[in-house]
């Protein structure tokens, strides 16, 4: 799987002087699941349209197998693109529907010397190429059914065979799954990875759903703005994302204004927490960065910081647990229940605390975040921390 097989070099593309793609680099990989992840309007749909070849970019480079291919038009490039809205034929049945390319094609005459000569592709052939296709969409035994005769996800996988039966190396899914149904959408995830397996070639898909960037990818690349956040592995980018806004988009953090004491030990609501991070300037100020998984309920008298549970919502694994810290509020899951009301301590090791850079994206965040203002104005006095600690502290 460590082959590149395409390169993005450099893009940009403007829309009336306004920058949507600033300058992205990006190498993808033969048979590699990618998965471009950002909210709305960060740039994906732009980069996998230009990847097809519908966009032109304003400037910058495609390289494909090491060739440039900006000028080739989408028909010719190796590549097929399965959209949200798969319009299937209505009045063709799967078979059909999933033939129809391949009874377009021509290709040069065997039988011709010259090569110039071209033929339609034999139509025994044709029955085994879309035959092996439905079997591999799990979709055998569905060939004479019309297609408002199947599921939404029957549907797509028909869409997604009839992209492959090409035999494409690369495959642009733009929110493939975005019209389904959740539980469907789930199977779906399961079932388009298991496909990109059995048929090895290269993925390259859009959504702004993290938990189906990490259920699928191979590799996830955290775009924002027209520009590339992080790209990793989908383990790499959830334990360690690598600025607070990649830390917010995927999986719930609770993100903290502190300072650098000295390295592992950072400061935040005025208490000294160890950590593991280190490496930045004495009294730097960082973001804090803390998964709700992370954060331990202990009784009040052993915790690092003190506060009432504001919220508490079942979410069948564990619950979601919110604690009120003087106005600011920790997400915290948990499989203890503590009822809505009660006084807790909170407890965090080393290896929960995420130091980060200070981002553009510092104080941006919502519910659990932000902390920052109110807290400056906040004398340590005001904290509701265990009186002695405090002191000891200051
Ligand atoms: N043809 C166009 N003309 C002008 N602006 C465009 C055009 N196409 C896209 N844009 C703008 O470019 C930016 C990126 O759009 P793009 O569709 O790539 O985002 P996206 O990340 O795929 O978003 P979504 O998840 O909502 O589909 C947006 O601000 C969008 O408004």
């Amino acid at each position: 799987m460590s082959k590149e097989l395409i390169r993005l070099q450099n893009l940009c593309m403007a829309y009336d002087d306004e920058l949507v793609l600033d300058h992205l680099n990006l190498y993808i990989n033969d048979k590699e699941f990618l998965t471009l992840l950002g909210p709305s309007g960060c740039g994906k749909t732009t980069t996998l349209r230009i990847i097809g070849g519908f966009t032109t970019p304003t400037s910058g480079d495609v390289l494909f197998d090491g060739v440039r291919i900006n000028d080739i038009p989408p028909h010719q490039r190796q590549i097929n693109t399965v959209f949200q809205k798969y319009a299937l034929f209505p009045h063709l049945n799967v078979f059909e529907n999933v033939a129809f390319g391949l009874r377009m094609q021509k290709r040069p005459d065997p039988a011709d010397p010259t090569g110039k000569h071209r033929v339609k592709i034999p139509e025994e052939e044709i029955r085994q190429r879309v035959m092996d296709m439905l079997e591999s969409v799990s979709l055998k035994g569905f060939e004479n059914r019309k297609p408002d005769a199947l599921s939404g996800g029957q549907q797509q996988r028909v869409a997604i065979a009839r992209a492959l039966v090409n035999q494409p190396k690369v495959l642009l899914l733009d929110e493939p799954l975005g019209a389904l149904d959740l539980k469907l959408r789930k199977d779906m995830q399961i079932e388009l990875k298991r496909i990109q397996q059995q048929v090895g070639i290269t993925f390259i898909y859009v959504t702004h759903d993290q938990e189906e960037a990490l259920t699928m990818s191979d590799t996830i690349v955290v775009m924002d703005k027209g520009t590339i956040q992080q790209i990793g592995t989908p383990e790499d980018i959830y334990n360690e994302p690598k600025n607070a806004f990649v830390a917010d988009f995927i999986g719930e953090s609770n993100i903290i204004d502190g300072v650098m004491v000295r390295d592992n030990v950072v400061k935040m609501y005025g208490r000294e927490f160890p950590c593991l991070d280190g490496g930045f300037a004495e009294n730097e100020s960082v973001d804090v960065v803390i998964r709700p998984e992370d954060i331990d309920i202990v009784p009040v008298e052993q915790g690092q910081l003190t506060g009432t549970v504001t919220s508490v919502t079942f979410k069948g694994m564990q619950y979601d647990i919110i604690v009120d810290f003087r106005g600011f509020k920790w997400l915290i899951q948990t499989t203890d229940h503590s009822p809505v009301g009660a006084r807790i301590g909170i407890k965090i090791d080393p290896d929960g605390i995420h130091i980060m850079k200070k981002s553009a994206y510092s104080g941006m965040f919502g519910d659990y975040s932000s902390f920052s203002d109110e807290y400056e104005e906040m004398s340590d006095a005001s904290l509701e921390l265990d009186e002695e600690e405090s002191e000891d502290e200051e």
